[in-house]
């Protein structure tokens, strides 16, 4: 029996509450089809920062770094946002993590199960069939840049938009890989008629795109297309993107699959690969019990295919999900308001109702 080590990394608010049903559905597959995960806890972000000061301590790099995957819930916490002046803070545990194991791929699927079309905002005949793959460059852009600082006196604050041929090409090989499976077409998304990061990007992605021809490939503005993607969803397939535009659209991307506690995101490198949701702490509903589990459940379904290669598992994941939603089982986030047949469950309701499908 081949064992994998798993690290979870609950973090803060919310992040705890749905990280416990990632945790539960992965055991559901432990010591089956000749794998065995073994999962070690540790502490990131404000949790961290409580019991060590640090956002990332040491110990939980070297686990992240002897892992087989990772699966993380969120950071944050009102004391640091209400307080911008506080210079240690759970985020920079986050980013840094991202960094130092060298996960500069961020998949977000905007999966829309049928079942839900009705509760998102948008109407459904724009949505239905929707289906866009995102890959977000992660460990660039002004997010990492440097000089980030203050200046004169405070009163002038500079962060820097920065990117290299190198950490554009890596991502876009991995766009246009994907693309070539999927309907052969990419849109590659900067802001290249005001940045120069952006022109770099846009040139190199028109440069690869020779050694792409199968794949049809648009550019398009950040503005343009944060207008287009709740316009017209169905016309993205694969979306690239740098840190900063893909960290906006994706939340937006969220509405298209109803809520943003549907969506889950990998994070590849060259080493072990992270889960996570794409939502943060949401301290406005933690401790309720109503927290959505489904994005943390439906991160499992993207280790268990692409770091541990069980597809099978995996499908039997969103199947789970899907039968769920089929029965009419909703936490409130996804709940349609026209309609009387939901039957609305808190976050460990909605647990339980997917590990007993497994
Ligand atoms: N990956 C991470 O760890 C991230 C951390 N953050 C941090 O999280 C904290 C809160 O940030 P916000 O801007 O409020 O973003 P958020 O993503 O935590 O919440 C945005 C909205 O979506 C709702 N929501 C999010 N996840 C949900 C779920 N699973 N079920 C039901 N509703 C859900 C929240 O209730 C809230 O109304 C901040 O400190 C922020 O820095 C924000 C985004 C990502
Ligand atoms: C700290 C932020 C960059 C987290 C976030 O919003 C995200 O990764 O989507
Ligand atoms: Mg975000």
């Amino acid at each position: 029996m081949k064992e994998q080590k798993i690290v979870v990394l609950p973090g803060d608010g919310i992040g705890k509450e749905v990280t416990t049903w990632g945790k539960k559905v992965l055991e559901t597959f432990s010591g089956k089809n000749g794998i065995r995960f073994t999962f070690d806890e540790a502490l990131i972000g404000h949790t961290a920062i409580e019991a060590t000061g640090n956002p990332l301590p040491d110990e939980t790099l070297q686990k992240l770094k002897a892992s087989d995957a990772v699966l993380f819930g969120a950071v944050g916490h009102p004391k640091y946002d209400n307080d911008p002046s506080l210079k240690v803070r759970p985020e920079q545990g986050l980013l840094k993590m991202r960094k130092e194991l060298g996960l500069y791929a961020n998949l977000r699927p905007i999966r829309l199960f049928d079942e839900l079309i009705h509760a998102s905002s948008i109407k459904p005949e724009i949505l239905k069939g929707a289906d866009i793959l995102f890959f977000r460059e992660l460990t660039g852009d002004v997010y990492f840049g440097e000089p980030r600082e203050r200046r004169d006196n405070g009163n002038v604050a500079v962060d820097t938009m920065i990117y290299s041929k190198m950490e554009v090409r890596r991502i876009a090989k991995r766009a246009f890989e994907a693309a070539r499976t999927r309907s052969k077409k990419l849109t590659s998304v900067d802001k290249a008629n005001v940045l120069e990061s952006s022109r770099l990007w846009r040139e190199v992605v028109q440069e690869m795109a020779k050694d792409y021809a199968d794949v049809e490939v648009e550019h398009m503005f950040i503005d343009t297309a944060a207008m287009k993607l709740i316009k017209d969803p169905r016309s993205f397939d694969v979306v690239l993107t740098g840190n900063l535009f893909g960290d906006i659209l994706t939340d937006e991307a969220s509405q298209i699959a109803g809520s943003m506690g549907m969506l889950a995101s990998a994070s590849l490198g060259d080493q072990t690969g992270l889960y996570e949701p794409i939502h943060g702490s949401a301290y406005d509903i933690s401790g309720k019990g109503v927290a959505n589990p489904l994005a943390s459940i439906l991160s499992v379904a993207l280790m268990l295919d692409i770091s541990f290669g069980l597809k099978a598992e995996s499908a039997k994941v969103i199947q789970a999900v899907e039968q769920t939603l089929k029965e009419g089982f909703r936490t409130r986030d996804i709940a349609d308001a026209t309609t009387a047949t939901d039957k609305i469950v808190g976050t460990d309701a909605m647990g339980e109702k997917i590990i007993k499908k497994l």
